[in-house]
């Protein structure tokens, strides 16, 4: 920072050395603003932000002022975020938004490595021959799965290349037969970036020595992106990896440590190099300080092939349990450095939120011994420790999801209805004395309102709730097709409450590809995912388990975290597929597109968890909010906010019941303010009604 800007604008402009004047003529007004919020209130800040969004030249604003950098930088184009750090400046590639993210997300993993390296504690068993810690390993290995299938039927396990690999056939001898093979979830460490058929791969390695033999679901093994590793794109496949390890977070598959946000391994096999590097993280790298990232690459590998993907040191260490082997001498220095603490060496590092143990075998040990031999009743404290013994604290499962409650793939839907591709308009009357109100009718009493969103609006009337639900399958049946076709993919949104029943004859329409589609929730309650009160679970129990969509295709609350959290956790995965392409944003509002909305509404009026008179009815910015008061229980909710649900492709609001008709009639006659009134769809928005509820239309 020694240049000023307008010697940095020279230094850009060299032709104009000398002359600051022509500088600022070719380059328009350009002002400098340092710091210039300190000791205003917030009233003048906001001043200030109005007068420097119309100052027409170029402004170099450096503030530490979240509220004013907010308002100034909100559209992207005419903005720029530049990072003052460590002593040089960085372009940040995103909007302020996702700055801020990224800080809480690196002080939430500052917090959490404050804590660990407080409470490292590794403990270490030596063993005479390198077979006896592979058994070893893999008796251990054995009885961990055992204990997490039994708590909450799944065991995620993350191995490592190398020797590792063959030391896993041990789990292959008839001792271990009853292993639940189905429930083990089996990602890599660190991955080569080479094709998945490649003598280098781990994934490769490990598939042919232990995974060919073992009946683990091929859906449950998580190699890294093949065409990533094909094209040898490592940042890409790090950043599918990081989606995938995210999305099986959001499922509840992989656990969160704490309130960290960060995924929670059940148990990590590794294994350590003679230079003390671990996983891809490499002596003297910066991976190693990596604190944002779920995973992070490298194309300048020591140890070959170069470019890699790997585990970043704050997700290795959130795991329960942590089992590090190492034989022979050629790694018994950086063993030995290890246990001296010497923090240069990665995996000096190695921690775990239950245990971490070194496998050694006395080979690896050999200098460890000489470097300890001075502290003899130490050396009589870990001199060959019994090599097996099964952890007896009690481990820090925080969640425990019986089997139902997990998106596996369930049986096939009876087929009962075919619907073809057929527009929304022309969808086959179900009910005889089905009445449709068209927008022009549904208004008649309020002829003013004829703006653009009332023509998007439809109304549709049915005798019963039956013919109703058949409908609705219908007309979410036609729509999926359409997004499919047009785009490979639909993203549906569905809130809880009586929608969920009406959703029923969906499951039999035959026609569906349900492998497209991405499901969400608009509103969720802060409990857990197997709680009566869940949404997640009344549309498992009564949809999602009865429809094949990919569990990796559900996006469902996490629910360990507190309302804020979650509301932030899911606003972030919501990015991240607007950023994969799976979510479309809208191009009039900025905020994300789901193609269809299914919405309930209360007898208050209420949509998704935005209710009348309370303050998130005028959300703006956020795309999903927390509430903690919640006049409907329970009173702690997440929800999508009004320009989320409004910049749908399609709603459907779904009403049945005389209890419900005074708010509908409020929401569609403009005779009172209820929140379901607001709501809207770029495309379409069609209220699906019974006749009570629409009795005082
Ligand atoms: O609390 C909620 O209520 C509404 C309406 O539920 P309903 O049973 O009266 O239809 C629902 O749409 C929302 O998702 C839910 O969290």
């Amino acid at each position: 920072m020694e240049e000023t800007p307008v010697h940095y604008l020279l230094r850009l402009h060299p032709d104009q050395e000398g002359d600051q004047k022509a500088v600022r003529a070719k380059l328009g007004k350009f002002g400098l603003q340092d710091e210039p919020t300190n000791h205003l209130d917030m009233q003048t800040i906001d001043a200030l932000a109005d007068a420097l969004d119309g100052f027409k030249g170029g402004v170099v604003l450096v503030s530490h002022d979240s509220r004013l950098i907010s308002r100034v930088c909100q559209d992207e184009e005419k903005s720029e975020i530049w990072v003052v750090k460590d002593g040089t400046v960085t372009f940040f590639q995103g909007t302020f938004e996702e700055y801020k993210e990224e800080l809480k997300r690196e002080i939430k993993a500052e917090n959490h490595m404050a804590s660990y390296s407080a409470n490292t504690k590794r403990e270490k068993k030596v063993f005479d021959t390198e077979d006896d810690v592979a058994k070893a390993m893999a008796e251990y290995t054995f009885n961990l799965s055992k204990k997490f299938c039994k708590k909450r039927g799944y065991f995620t396990i993350v191995l490592s290349g190398g020797d590792l690999v063959l030391w896993l056939k041990k789990l292959l001898v008839p001792e271990y037969a009853d292993t639940e093979w189905s429930k083990w979830h089996v990602f890599w460490v660190d991955e080569r970036v080479v094709p998945l058929d490649d003598k280098d791969s781990n994934y490769k390695q490990t598939l042919d020595s232990f995974l060919s033999e073992v009946p683990i679901p091929t859906s449950n093994i998580y190699a890294i992106d093949q065409n990533c590793a094909a094209l040898g794109d490592a940042k890409g496949a790090a950043i599918l990896y990081e989606e995938c390890i995210k999305r099986l977070v959001n499922q509840n598959i992989i656990r969160t440590y704490k309130s960290s946000g960060f995924p929670q391994f059940d148990l990590q096999l590794l294994g350590m190099g003679p230079d003390g590097h671990m996983a891809s993280l490499f002596p003297g790298h910066y991976q190693i300080k990596e604190k944002a990232s779920l995973v992070t690459y490298i194309t300048n590998s020591p140890k070959l092939p170069p470019k890699r993907i790997t585990f970043t040191l704050p997700v290795i260490n959130c795991a329960s349990y942590n089992l590090m082997a190492v034989c022979g001498e050629a790694q018994a220095d950086a063993v030995a450095k290890v246990f001296n603490d010497d923090f240069n060496l990665p995996s000096a590092r190695l921690s775990a939120d239950t245990q971490a143990i070194w496998y050694l075998d006395k080979a690896a040990a050999s200098h460890f011994f000489v470097s300890m031999a001075s502290s003899s009743s130490f050396l009589r404290s870990i001199l060959f420790s019994s090599p097996t013994n099964f952890p007896s604290r009690s481990d820090s499962l925080s969640s425990f999801f019986p089997k139902n409650l997990t998106c596996s793939p369930p049986s096939t839907p009876s087929p009962l209805l075919s619907v073809s591709s057929i527009g929304s308009r022309s969808i086959r009357r179900v009910g005889d004395s089905r009445r449709k109100l068209s927008e022009a009718r549904s208004m008649a009493t309020t002829a003013s309102q004829t703006g653009k969103e009332e023509n998007k609006k439809r109304v549709e009337i049915f005798d019963t709730e039956e013919n109703l639900a058949i409908d609705l399958a219908k007309y979410t049946a036609d729509l999926s097709d359409k997004f499919c076709k047009e785009r490979g993919a639909f993203t549906v949104v569905v809130s809880g409450g009586s929608l969920i029943k009406s959703l029923r004859k969906l499951v039999e329409v035959d026609s569906i590809d349900w492998s497209r589609w991405h499901f969400f929730w608009v509103d969720e309650r802060v409990v857990p995912k197997h709680h009566e009160d869940s949404n997640y679970k009344l549309a498992y129990d009564n949809f999602l388990s009865k429809v094949p969509i990919p569990p990796g295709n559900v996006y469902a609350i996490n629910d360990s975290l507190s309302a804020e959290a979650a509301a932030d956790d899911y606003e972030t995965c919501l990015k991240h597929l607007v950023k994969t392409n799976v979510l479309r944003v809208s191009d009039s509002t900025g905020f994300p597109k789901f193609d269809l909305m299914l919405l309930g509404m209360g007898p208050d009026g209420h949509v998704a968890s935005l209710f009348p008179g309370h303050g998130l009815c005028n959300e703006s910015k956020k795309w999903v909010a927390s509430i903690t008061d919640s006049p409907k229980p329970p009173s702690e909710r997440i929800t999508f906010t009004f320009p989320v649900i409004n910049s749908s492709a399609h709603v459907a609001l779904v009403v049945c019941g005389s209890g419900k008709a005074e708010p509908v009639q409020m929401a569609l006659n403009k005779t009172g303010s209820v929140p379901a009134g607001s709501v809207s769809a770029e495309e379409e928005l069609v209220w699906f009604l019974d006749k009570p509820a629409s009795s005082k239309l």
